[in-house]
């Protein structure tokens, strides 16, 4: 497999105080429509991780964080539609604004154990593992 058949993409879990993580719906027309994610996108050419999630979740929420607010916590690695997709998810406890969901159908705020009865994309999978047991 060649690199350029890498589908790069990072995506934050954002924790409240009370340690729900917030997820969005994907909406009608895109790929996997209806299902829930995390918030994040394809890191584009010439940006670091962090700078492409922090791009994105300002594109996606208005939210503005520090590149210093992410932590990297896990990783799924899968196939997708023809390419292999590296999914990098990053935790923040510390942002400013409140979410607002420009390209999502819904937002929801939600703990860990009810993001396993929640349908997302497969990649998500081992990712809400990871997560039950640190928040
Ligand atoms: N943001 C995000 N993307 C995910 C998650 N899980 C997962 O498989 N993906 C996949 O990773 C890719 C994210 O890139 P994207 O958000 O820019 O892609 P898109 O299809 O929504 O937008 P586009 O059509 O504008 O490129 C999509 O193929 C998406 O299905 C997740 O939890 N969060």
């Amino acid at each position: 497999m060649d690199a350029s058949d890498m589908l790069l993409v990072v995506a934050a879990a954002l924790i409240d105080d009370s340690g729900r993580v917030l997820l969005q719906q994907r909406p009608p027309g895109k790929p996997m429509a209806g299902l829930w994610e995390f918030p994040g996108g394809k890191i584009e050419h010439g940006e670091s991780p962090e700078s492409a999630l922090a791009r994105e979740l300002h594109e996606e929420l208005g939210l503005t964080l520090s590149v210093k607010d992410l932590s990297p916590i896990a990783f799924a690695s899968e196939p997708l539609a023809g390419r292999h997709l590296l999914l990098l998810l990053y935790v923040a406890r510390t942002w400013q604004g409140e979410p607002v969901a420009h390209h999502a159908t819904e937002l929801r705020w939600v703990t860990p154990v009810e993001m396993r009865g929640m349908p997302m994309p497969p990649a998500d999978v081992p990712l809400v593992a990871a997560l039950v047991g640190m928040v």
